[in-house]
């Protein structure tokens, strides 16, 4: 019966250590394999071929992504200081959740919906139509990258979330960070306010953001990328700018 030691050198082992998934692609018996090469030749043949350097890459990024996420779900769990009553900051949840209703979509639709049919000057309307376009293409974007990656909700999550859709189920990204990224950009953009209320903005953007990770909504990453997306997206909002020239038809449609 072959050793553990017996059958560690016929891999090649030899005390030197070994890429066992290099081994493992190509399998020891392979013609080109690293114990082949050891076999045939000299020092020079038992140099790892480029290839197979190339192919070491991959797994190193992997290794990294993975402790890059283990950390998140570490730190997320320790951040949601509100994710119950009970937790050690679970007095604030109340507020946290009120928070969370200021960056849903439901409010910011609605709203956006009256303020169209009360506005009366077509600057008013060009504006509010162009963001009820950005919170649908929001919705849209978010509810399918949400159902490509699938990520589930942490653990210690409390599902008893305003209103949502099947795809909420999923954290990758933060929808409350998407929306607050691109409505603070929109809003400092397209509204006349003072610094003092231009600052408000941000910081409601900021605090959505962060409460999403306190109340155990997600993780850390869910919420960043959330924010780089609806960034993002407000660029494609002003890109796509909706106006009486290219969109005369919709524009009569709110203007009756
Ligand atoms: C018109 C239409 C389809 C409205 C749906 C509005 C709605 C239910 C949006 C969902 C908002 C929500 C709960 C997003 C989830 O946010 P996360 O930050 O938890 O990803």
């Amino acid at each position: 019966m072959p050793s553990p030691r017996s059958s560690r050198d016929r891999r090649g082992g030899g005390g030197r250590p070994e890429f066992l998934s290099l081994v493992s692609q190509r399998g020891p018996g392979a013609p080109d394999s690293p114990a082949r090469r050891r076999e045939a030749g000299g020092p020079a043949a038992a140099a790892l071929p480029e290839e197979d350097c190339m192919k070491l890459n991959p797994s190193f990024v992997g290794i990294a992504l993975s402790s890059l996420l283990a950390i998140d779900l570490w730190a997320s769990k320790r951040l949601g200081v509100c994710a119950a009553e009970g937790s050690a900051w679970g007095s604030a949840r109340p507020l946290m959740k009120v928070i969370e209703v200021s960056g849903h979509g439901v409010p910011w639709l609605l709203g956006t919906c009256y303020g169209l049919c009360q506005s009366h000057s077509s600057a008013a309307r060009e504006v509010l139509l162009n963001l009820l376009f950005a919170l649908l293409l929001d919705l849209v974007l978010v509810a399918v990258v949400k159902g490509l990656v699938k990520r589930q909700r942490p653990t210690h999550n409390k599902m008893d979330m305003f209103v949502t859709i099947s795809v909420d189920k999923y954290s990758f990204p933060s929808g409350h960070a998407t929306r607050a990224a691109l409505v603070s950009r929109f809003i400092l953009r397209h509204l006349v306010l003072a610094v003092p209320l231009r600052v408000l903005v941000v910081l409601w953007a900021l605090i959505v953001s962060i409460s999403r990770v306190m109340l155990g909504r997600h993780n850390m990453t869910d919420v960043l990328f959330g924010l780089l997306l609806g960034y993002a997206l407000y660029s494609v909002v002003e890109y796509c700018w909706l106006s009486p020239l290219n969109a005369p038809a919709l524009f009569a449609l709110w203007s009756r």
